[in-house]
């Protein structure tokens, strides 16, 4: 062909697959080129032994075994320690100082890593999976959206969920006539019901059985996502599409998005109703603060954030905060019933709260749990419901004189490093009192990480904390909590299964004492920290 033949619009076309080519094979060169670095700098670092072809893959596929695994690593080789899953390199770090140095700063290392791959269908880029300015200024934008005024509001939803939580809970205890049931079933819908609506709203009831679909779409998701986690030659969208389960991945991704969007479409509807309204209906609507309502609000008709955007910082905060939250109230449940003084204690500080009233619970009073939230906390350490958080490199990074190169992933797991015996002398023991100042003090402030920590700590602890105080707090003013399960097993997921479940009994209290006061108790508690719910 000649070049004056090429330079003819008709003809210039027929150069496109050449320049695809060229492409393909410069980024494939580059990715190998990459590859190469990170393998060959990594193979120089300290680790266990791995199969010559599988690594590691045996410890990371051996569920609950794995942090077992993970426990011996740190004994042996401390701050950190290279695995491998294949031929893909992976560095573990265990101490709290090689922690800090991954996760404190805040555009170094901030990119997520191959196990959030998997979960880009169902997150897209919302603010877990998202990067750099993208990250930071919805970051900027959303932080408000978790401020006391808000969380006030949704302390509202909380106790109203609560009150049908409760109403549920016994006539499940009823029927099982003092025996044990499996809690998940009941704090899982009230979680979803926390999530659904401080995200969405109320739903009309058209809408309220298809929220159970979408959260069943949710879980499909993140199982398709787990599943490709474990086998990276299924991470490129190119290769999986093709197969059973992405297209199984499609179908859920699309349930999702089409319901997010209509829901997104029908708040718009109403805002732009409601702006038209009078004054004080505006003002009522203000206060049921609704996540997206405010990103609604702040999205300047597509200008700062399209429906995209909004829908995938939905699907986000739904994914991140439903599960998570109910692990974390199933695992205290189960720590307080096997550990019944500390249980009383708890109580005994809901009674010098509220007396013999059954009133409910107002952010004063939830302030006021502090022995009660320094359980909650002991027992995110014991079970932190993310149990693995993982970033990729993207710098070089000095630890211990030796080079940690860019591009590699580095996985971070609280499970282990919060039953490190140097920060905790007594590391399987449940003890709240962990959380007392003068035992606070004097530990590394990344030795205990259940929100992670630094720019991209979570978000959502605060609403997290206060809807743990609203819903186990109303437990133990009504019931006592017994525990059926022995010690736990738990499986390393996205975020913490119990093997078994957890079954509890709930045994109906009878009153006692009414006029109890804080100071009377035997209780060593944290002082209250403004803006504080820990
Ligand atoms: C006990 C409950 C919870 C625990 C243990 C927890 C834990 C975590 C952890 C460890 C991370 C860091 C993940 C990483 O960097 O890879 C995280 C991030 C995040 N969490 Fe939570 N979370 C909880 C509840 C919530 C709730 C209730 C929400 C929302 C309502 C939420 C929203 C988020 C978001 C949006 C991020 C990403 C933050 C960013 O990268 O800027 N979380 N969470």
């Amino acid at each position: 062909m000649r070049f004056k033949q090429l330079l003819d619009p008709n003809g210039a076309w027929k150069l496109l697959p050449a320049a695809g080519l060229i492409v393909i094979l410069w980024s494939t060169l580059r990715g190998i080129q990459n590859w190469l670095r990170v393998f060959l700098m990594v193979r120089r670092l300290p680790g266990p032994a791995g199969h010559p072809i599988f690594g590691n893959a045996k410890e990371y596929l051996s569920k609950h075994k794995f942090f077992e695994y993970a426990g011996q690593w740190r004994e042996q080789f401390r701050n950190f320690h290279k695995t491998s899953i294949f031929f893909h390199p992976v560095i573990i770090v265990q101490s709290p100082d090689a922690v800090q140095a991954i996760l404190s700063r805040k555009f170094k290392h901030a990119e997520k890593g191959f196990i959030y791959k998997g979960l880009q269908p169902l997150l897209g880029e919302g603010l877990i999976t998202s990067k750099d300015e993208k990250w930071h200024s919805h970051r900027k934008l959303i932080t408000p959206t978790f401020h006391f005024n808000i969380l006030e509001s949704f302390l509202e939803v909380f106790v109203s969920r609560t009150r049908d939580f409760m109403v549920d809970l016994q006539e499940a205890a009823v029927a099982a006539n003092g025996g044990f049931i499996d809690v998940s079933p009941h704090t899982r819908r009230l979680t979803l019901a926390f999530i659904c609506e401080t995200a969405m709203g109320v739903p009309s009831s058209g809408k309220k059985n298809k929220q159970a679909e979408i959260v069943a779409a949710m879980h499909k998701l993140e199982e398709i996502g787990i599943y490709r986690m474990v086998r990276p030659w299924l991470l490129s969208e190119l290769l999986f599409q093709f197969t059973q389960k992405g297209r199984e991945q499609e179908k859920y991704k699309r349930i999702l998005h089409d319901f997010t969007d209509e829901v997104i479409k029908e708040r718009r509807e109403t805002l732009s109703q409601l702006g038209k309204i009078s004054s004080d209906e505006t003002e009522d609507f203000k206060e049921k603060a609704i996540f997206m309502d405010l990103l609604i609000n702040s999205s300047q008709d597509g200008k700062v954030l399209t429906v995209q955007d909004i829908r995938e910082e939905v699907n986000t905060f739904m994914f991140a905060g439903q599960n998570t939250t109910q692990l974390a109230i199933n695992f205290c449940l189960y720590l307080l019933g096997r550990h019944p003084n500390i249980q009383e204690k708890a109580f005994e500080e809901l009674e010098s709260i509220f007396g013999d009233s059954e009133r409910e619970p107002t952010m004063e009073d939830i302030k006021k749990m502090r022995y009660l939230g320094n359980c909650i906390k002991d027992a995110l350490r014991l079970y932190p419901s993310v149990p693995v958080i993982a970033r990729r490199l993207t710098e070089d990074e000095e630890i211990d004189g030796h080079t940690l190169p860019k591009g590699v992933d580095v996985l971070i797991l609280p499970y282990v490093l919060h039953r490190d015996p140097q920060q905790f002398p007594n590391p399987e023991q449940f003890d709240p009192d962990n959380f007392l100042p003068e035992k606070r003090k004097n530990r590394h402030p990344f030795a205990y990480i259940p929100f992670s920590a630094g720019p991209r700590n979570c978000i959502g602890q605060k609403f997290a904390i206060v809807a743990e105080k609203t819903v186990i707090s109303a437990i133990l003013r009504q019931y006592t909590v017994k525990t059926k399960e022995g010690p736990l097993i738990v499986v390393p997921n996205t975020v913490l299964v119990p093997k078994s479940g957890i079954r509890l009994s709930f045994i109906p209290r009878v009153r006692r004492r009414t006029d109890l006061q804080q100071s009377d108790l035997n209780i060593k508690t944290t002082p209250v920290v403004e803006d504080t719910y820990f």
